[in-house]
C-alpha cells in the first residue's frame, strides 16, 4: 500500500468543531448556549447534540441524536438501563455518522464553528467505540477540538478533581486531539486553586494529605506522574451562567485550532488511511453487535410480547440523520 503524502491530507481551516465533553452536570450544555450566543456575534454557528437523554436545550440544534434515535425504545427493547441505553443509542448514530459529515460538508463553505455537545457518560470518549468513530470521522475532515468542562466547584476536593483529570488524561491519550480544559462555575468559586495545584504538585499532594482514604492515598501517588500532562495543558476558567472568561476561551479555541495544523494534521498524514479503515471497521463491529443483541432480544421475546423488534432492526438499518432545517433558516 502507497504511504499517504501531504497531498492526500487536505483539512480546511474552517469550520472549527468543538467537542463538549465532560462529567454529568459540569455544565457542558449551558456552556455550548453560553458560545452559541457570544459566536453568533461575529461568526456562523453550527450545533449538534449527540445527548440521546437530554430533556431541554436552551440552544438552537441543527442535528439532534434524538430526531434519530429514540433511547427509551432502546431501553426498553434492549432491557438496559438508562446508562446502557445512552451508550447503545450513540453507537447506533456512530454507525450512521458519515450521514452527519455529508450534512457539515454541504455547509462547511457558510460555517466557521461547530460545537458538539455529548452525553455526560464520558467512558464514551476513553473506551467506547462511537466516541472512536465520531471523533476520528470529524479530525480527518475539519480542525477538531476538544473542551474539557469540569465543575470548578466540585474540585475543590482533590480527589474529585484528580478524578477528573485522569479522565481528561485518557481522553486526551485516546483523541490525540488538541484539548481545553475548561474549568466552569467560576461565578461559584475560582479557579486559581486549581491552577495553583496543576503548577506544584506538592500544594496538591498537601490538599490529598488531609484525606485518608485509599483513593486519596493513590491520588497522592499518582499527583507527580500528572505532572507532564499538566504542564503542556491549554486551561481557562469561565461561568457558562455569566459570560466570564469568554475572550480566553475564545483565545484558547485560536491556539488549539493552531496546535491542530501544526501537530494533528503531520499524524494525520502518517495516519489518515489507517484511521479510515479502522473506523470503517469499528461501524460494521456495531453493526454486528447491534445485530446480536436483536437476536438476543428476539430470543427472550419469542412468545411475542414485542412485536416491535423487527421493526427496530429495519428502523436501524435505514436509521436517517437529517438536519433541522427551520434553525438553520434562524441562522443564515
Ligand atoms: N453557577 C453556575 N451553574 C452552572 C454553570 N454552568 C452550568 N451550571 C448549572 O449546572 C447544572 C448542570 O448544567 P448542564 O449544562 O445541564 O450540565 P451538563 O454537563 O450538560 O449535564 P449532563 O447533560 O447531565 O451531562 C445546571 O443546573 C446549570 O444551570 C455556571 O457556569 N455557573
Amino acid at each position: 500500500m502507497a504511504a499517504s503524502s501531504s497531498a492526500d491530507v487536505k483539512i480546511p481551516k474552517s469550520p472549527v468543531v468543538i467537542l463538549m465533553i465532560g462529567m454529568a452536570g459540569s455544565g457542558k450544555s449551558t456552556l455550548m448556549h453560553r458560545m452559541v450566543v457570544r459566536l453568533s456575534k461575529h461568526k456562523k454557528v453550527y450545533t449538534v447534540n449527540l445527548d440521546p437523554a437530554v430533556r431541554n436545550l436552551a440552544y438552537p440544534v441543527n442535528i439532534d441524536i434524538r430526531d434519530s434515535v429514540n433511547y427509551k425504545e432502546v431501553m426498553k427493547h434492549f432491557g438496559l438501563g438508562p446508562n446502557g441505553a445512552i451508550m447503545t443509542s450513540l453507537n447506533l448514530f456512530a454507525t450512521k455518522f458519515d450521514q452527519v459529515l455529508n450534512i457539515l460538508n454541504k455547509r462547511a463553505e457558510n460555517l466557521d464553528v461547530v460545537l458538539i455537545d455529548t452525553p455526560g457518560q464520558i467512558e464514551v470518549f476513553n473506551w467506547s467505540a462511537s466516541g472512536q468513530i465520531i471523533c476520528d470521522a470529524l479530525a480527518v475532515s475539519y480542525p477538531t477540538i476538544v473542551c474539557y468542562v469540569v465543575d470548578t466547584a466540585r474540585c475543590v476536593k482533590p480527589v474529585t478533581f484528580m478524578s477528573n483529570m485522569l479522565y481528561a488524561c485518557s481522553i486526551l491519550y485516546k483523541t490525540k486531539l488538541p484539548f481545553i480544559v475548561s474549568f466552569n462555575k467560576i461565578d461559584v468559586i475560582s479557579h486559581d486553586f486549581l491552577k495553583e495545584w496543576m503548577e506544584d504538585f506538592e500544594k496538591l499532594g498537601d490538599a490529598l494529605s488531609r484525606e485518608t482514604s485509599y483513593v486519596a492515598s493513590l491520588s497522592k501517588s499518582m499527583s507527580l506522574a500528572m505532572e507532564e500532562f499538566y504542564r503542556n495543558l491549554r486551561s481557562v476558567g469561565v461561568s457558562a451562567v455569566t459570560g466570564a472568561g469568554g475572550e480566553d476561551f475564545e483565545k484558547a479555541i485560536q491556539e488549539a485550532c493552531t496546535e491542530f495544523q501544526e501537530s494533528y494534521v503531520p499524524f494525520l498524514v502518517e495516519q489518515r488511511r489507517d484511521l479510515e479503515e479502522k473506523r470503517k471497521a469499528s461501524v460494521e463491529e456495531q453493526m454486528k453487535t447491534f445485530e446480536r443483541g436483536l437476536d438476543r432480544a428476539k430470543a427472550t421475546n419469542k412468545r411475542g410480547r414485542d412485536t416491535d423488534l423487527d421493526q427496530l432492526g429495519e428502523d436501524v438499518q435505514n436509521l436517517s440523520i437529517e438536519e433541522r432545517d427551520y434553525m438553520m433558516d434562524c441562522m443564515d
